[in-house]
This record gives C-alpha cells, sequence and structure tokens, in this order.
C-alpha cells in the first residue's frame, strides 16, 4: 500500500511538472537519473503557471494533502507569493460518507444497540462533509424528556490510518526536499510538517475540541458578542461529539446581514474586540476563523452576537509572549522601530546576539512603506508578517502560537473589512491594547505578580542546584547567558521580596491610618499616610 502510494504521489508531481520547483543545477546525478528512467511521466500542464499546477497536484492527492496546502498557504514568510496566493484557493469540498455507517458509528461509540435510544429524527444526510468528519442533525432526549435540537459531528471511519500513512510519506518527501531545494535548509520542510502532522491529528479527537469548546464557552458565557454551542460531553467520545444546533446566518452572506437589518459597523467591530479579547483576556483563541465556522445570530440584529462553531484549532500565548506583542504594535505604530528590534531580542525571538542597529534598520526598511497608507488601511496581520519575514533573515525561529495568531488576525481583518469597508482597525484595537498594558502596571499588577509569582519561585528554588551544575558543565558563551539569565533571576527575586516588603508596610500604615483616624485625633492619621504612600512608592518603584 506504501508502495504504491508513494508511486501515485511521484507520479502526480511529476505529472504535474513539480520537478520544476528544484532548478537543474541544484539536481544531484541521482535524482536527474531518477527523473529520467520516469520518461513516461510528463508535465501534462506545461501550459499552466507552477502555482496553479501545485494546487491541482494537492487537489488530486487529497484532503490531507490539501489541507497541508492551506496550512502552507498561511506561510507567507516561506513561500513567494505567487504560490500562497494559489495554495489559498484550496478547498476541502468531499463526498459524504454513508448516512449508515455514520449511524453505527455513532450506536458503537456511545455504547447503544439503537440511535433511538438516545435520539430521534436522526437524519442519515449528513448536514455538511469535510474531509476529516461530516455532521448530522438529531434530536436529543434528554434526561426530563424534553427534546434538544442537535447535530452530532462524526470522525471519517479509517481517516487516521490514511492521515498516519500520508504523514509518513510526506515526511520522507519533506526529506527529499530539504537536500534538494535551494532554499531546503531555510524552508525547514520537516519542522513544517512536523507542525502539520501535530494540527491534523488534533484534529482528529474530539475531545480535545469539545474540551476547546467548553473553555470558550465559558469565557464568553457574559457576553453579547459571541456565543458557543453548548456541547453534551457525557455524549462525546473520542470520534463523536453531540452539541447544541445552532440557527444563524453564515458571516460571508453579506446580502442576508443586510436583509435583516444587521448593524454592520458594530458587527465589524465587535470581531476585532472578540479577538483581541481572546488574545489578551484569556490567551486562547479560536483559531480557525475560515467564514465557514462563523455565523450571526438571527436574534438582535441592532446589537448583532457572533456564533463560532469547529473549535478544533485554538492558540494559546503565554504572557511574556503577550507582553512582547503587545508592546510590538505599539512600538510599531509609534514607529519606534529601535524598540521594536530591542523587543525582539528581549523576548529571545531572535537570538541574543543579535545586532540591534542592522535589525532596526532592517524592519524599517520593511515597514516604512506600510506607512504609506492611511493608519486607518493598515493590516495588523500583515504588519506581523513583514515583522517576522524579517525577523526570520535575523535567525528567528517559527514560533507555531505566533504564526497562529498572525494566521487568525489576517482572516479578522479580512472578516471585518468585508462587512465593514471603513472599519479602522487601530481604532479599534488601540484601547484595549493600552488598556491591557495598563493593567500591567501600577499597585494591583504588582500585587497580582508578587502572588502568580510566589508559586513559582518557590517551584524553581529547588533547581537552583541542578541549574548550577548544568551551569559550570557549559560552554563559555553558554556561560556568560546563563550567567545573564541568573543576574536576572536574583535580581527579580530581590525585587519581589522588596515588593512584598514594601507593600505589606503600606498596608499597615493605611490600616494604622484609618484606625487612628476613626478613633483618636484625626491629624494624628496624616503622618500615618505620609509613610503608606511612600511605601506604596517604594513597592511601584522595586
Ligand atoms: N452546532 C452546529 N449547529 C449547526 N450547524 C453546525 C454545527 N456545527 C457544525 N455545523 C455545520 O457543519 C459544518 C461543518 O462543521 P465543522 O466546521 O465543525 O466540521 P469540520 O469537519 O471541522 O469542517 P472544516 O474542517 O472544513 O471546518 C459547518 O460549516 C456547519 O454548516
Amino acid at each position: 500500500m506504501r508502495v504504491s502510494r508513494f508511486y501515485l504521489i511521484q507520479k502526480t508531481l511529476l505529472q504535474y511538472g513539480l520537478d520544476e520547483l528544484i532548478p537543474p543545477q541544484w539536481q544531484p546525478w541521482y535524482a536527474r537519473l531518477a527523473r529520467r528512467s520516469l520518461f513516461w511521466l510528463r508535465n501534462q500542464h506545461p501550459d499552466q503557471p507552477v502555482g496553479v499546477r501545485l494546487r491541482l497536484a494537492l487537489q488530486s492527492l487529497g484532503p490531507v494533502w490539501v489541507k497541508f496546502g492551506q496550512m502552507l498557504s498561511t506561510r507567507r514568510d516561506l513561500f513567494p507569493a505567487h504560490l500562497v496566493d494559489e495554495l489559498a484557493k484550496l478547498q476541502d469540498k468531499v463526498p459524504a460518507f454513508c448516512g449508515e455507517t455514520a449511524q453505527t458509528m455513532i450506536e458503537k461509540a456511545l455504547g447503544i444497540n439503537s440511535i433511538d435510544q438516545l435520539f430521534v429524527d436522526f437524519e442519515q444526510t449528513p448536514l455538511a462533509s469535510a474531509s476529516i468528519a461530516q455532521v448530522h442533525t438529531a434530536k436529543l432526549i434528554l434526561a426530563d424528556g424534553e427534546l434538544a435540537d442537535v447535530v452530532i459531528k462524526v470522525i471519517r471511519p479509517d481517516v487516521r490510518q490514511q492521515i498516519v500513512a500520508d504523514l509518513a510519506l510526506m515526511d520522507t518527501l519533506a526529506d527529499v526536499a530539504r537536500r534538494l531545494l535551494p532554499d531546503g535548509k531555510r524552508l525547514r520542510p520537516r519542522e513544517v510538517v512536523q507542525e502539520y502532522k501535530k494540527t491534523i491529528l488534533d484534529e482528529l479527537d474530539l475531545n480535545r475540541e469539545a474540551a476547546n469548546a467548553i473553555q470558550l464557552r465559558r469565557n464568553f458565557a457574559d457576553s453579547d458578542s459571541l456565543y458557543i454551542p453548548f456541547v453534551y460531553t457525557e455524549h462525546s467520545r473520542s470520534n463523536v461529539m453531540v452539541m447544541e444546533r445552532i440557527y444563524g446566518i453564515p458571516v460571508s452572506d453579506i446580502k442576508a446581514l443586510e436583509a435583516q437589518g444587521t448593524d454592520m459597523e458594530l458587527l465589524a467591530k465587535r470581531g476585532v474586540e472578540v479577538f483581541f479579547t481572546q488574545v489578551f483576556r484569556d490567551s486562547f483563541f479560536h483559531a480557525d476563523m475560515h467564514p465557514g465556522n462563523i455565523f450571526v445570530s438571527f436574534e438582535t440584529p441592532y446589537n448583532p452576537k457572533y456564533i463560532g462553531i469547529d473549535c478544533g484549532i485554538v492558540g494559546t500565548l503565554n504572557p511574556e509572549d503577550k507582553r512582547y506583542l503587545a508592546e510590538n504594535f505599539v512600538a510599531f505604530f509609534n514607529r519606534d522601530y529601535r524598540k521594536v528590534a530591542q523587543l525582539h531580542v528581549d523576548s529571545g525571538w531572535v537570538p541574543a546576539e543579535t545586532k540591534v542597529e542592522e535589525f532596526e534598520s532592517a524592519i524599517r526598511t520593511v515597514c516604512e512603506p506600510i506607512f504609506q497608507k492611511p493608519l486607518a488601511e493598515i493590516s495588523f496581520g500583515h504588519v506581523l508578517l513583514n515583522l517576522f519575514s524579517t525577523a526570520q533573515r535575523f535567525n528567528m525561529q517559527v514560533q507555531p502560537q505566533l504564526v497562529l495568531l498572525q494566521k487568525t488576525l489576517l482572516y479578522v481583518e479580512g472578516l471585518g473589512r468585508q462587512l465593514y469597508p471603513q472599519l479602522d482597525l487601530w481604532k479599534t484595537a488601540k484601547p484595549f491594547l493600552e488598556n491591557w498594558m495598563q493593567q500591567q502596571i501600577g499597585v494591583p499588577a504588582i500585587w497580582r505578580q508578587i502572588k502568580e509569582n510566589l508559586p513559582y519561585w518557590a517551584e524553581k528554588l529547588p533547581q537552583m542546584p541542578t541549574l548550577l551544575h548544568q551551569y559550570l558543565e557549559q560552554g563559555p558563551a553558554q556561560q556568560r547567558q546563563l550567567l545573564k539569565q541568573l543576574q536576572q533571576v536574583a535580581l527579580q527575586q530581590r525585587k519581589t521580596r522588596q515588593q512584598i516588603v514594601a507593600a505589606t508596610l503600606a498596608a499597615a500604615s493605611i490600616i494604622s491610618a484609618s484606625i487612628v483616624f476613626s478613633f483618636a485625633n484625626p491629624w494624628l492619621a496624616a503622618p500615618l499616610l505620609v509613610i503608606s504612600i511612600v511605601f506604596t512608592l517604594k513597592a511601584w518603584t522595586a
């Protein structure tokens, strides 16, 4: 099976003339010999540009490759625009699998003899069918006998084996590409395939999707802007998921949205707000925001609400990434390229030995033309894209969480501008960034950081001897870097200690001042108040 599949893949690649991607001078003699020996496999589409041929080849190889192409289409930092634009056109329309098979799979997964035990009106013809799963409608019989409209998502039978087999072949091809492509090392094809592997295998596990949906629903429980359907976890398994059926207008159906009198400006702004809330408030964002997964509720079109489905892919950011990201945006829009460069170094996104001046100048060259446009037309997604591609020349390691974020940002912007072309993204997003950054400073933030950091230090302190041991075994360059980090750790510890002491003394003086003020001479409270202000300032600036 594997050999025949491998041959089929080779045949498809050659019949679409994709060997052309490797210039002849880069092909070793054995590769040229192998190509010549397969003389009957000629390029059958010589009149088409290479991007179109690549898209057609992936389409004919099937869903795993189509999804792979879709992922590559988000990597403008790695591939030229003419290839990426073509790959973005890939759509994974696949025929449905038999409804009876789906029913049997549901019965087996849920441990029931007949679908009627749990559902009524199970519809064997699927509502939708995609490369990995298909969706059926039914009514779920609830514990109190009531019926709830649901959809049941079922993973395609045997899809896991096919994906695993194709991924193994992709690995082999990635290795060949790394050796033969002129840009093979920089493109890091094996890492790209690994990243894809993780995403696609995650999508096969509906327990993961259910957990993501529950988390997102909880995060937006009181929101006017986003609704996530309820998941019936007791009836969900890794290959079957039962969730509330939603009714809404697909977000791409602009005519229908306008016909029901939707406030399009508010809807567009809410899209941006929902995204920034997910990123900066929750550090947990829906990362598969293509239009097929977003609907708008029929209710209250003057106060429009999104409905999000398919939470299979989510992104998370750690606090450092978030802070650097927010500061990067603000520095960029202030055209402070030195700060942007420095932030990339401080965050560890580019190596510590990067020459900041050179990096700053490279960022200026790429980003300054962006400001030729009015602020309202600048794309955040493209800003990030440009920054990442520049940073990559300075050896920035690919940061999958940031790539996911940048891809989602492009979707969100595209969507927002489609709904309301005058949407000023910077104006909509700026208050979020500023508000978030404001929350990161000040006394409440210090208290929060102290509380957050205590368990961290409690956990890290016992590791110090190991770190020290590793330090002694490192080479001189790493030792210097480690020493710097240890100094920072010590400094942070000292600061934290000082902050705890000063904040405790500030709190004690305030309490004493208020007792003296209430029960003794109010004038005596004044010096205590001054002392508390001094300690608060001390805690702030420590
Ligand atoms: N809760 C729901 N209520 C109503 N319709 C739904 C619901 N969930 C999914 N659908 C329908 O099924 C389609 C496919 O669902 P979903 O996107 O979850 O599947 P998928 O296999 O992950 O597809 P893709 O990967 O192409 O996005 C949706 O576009 C929508 O039309």
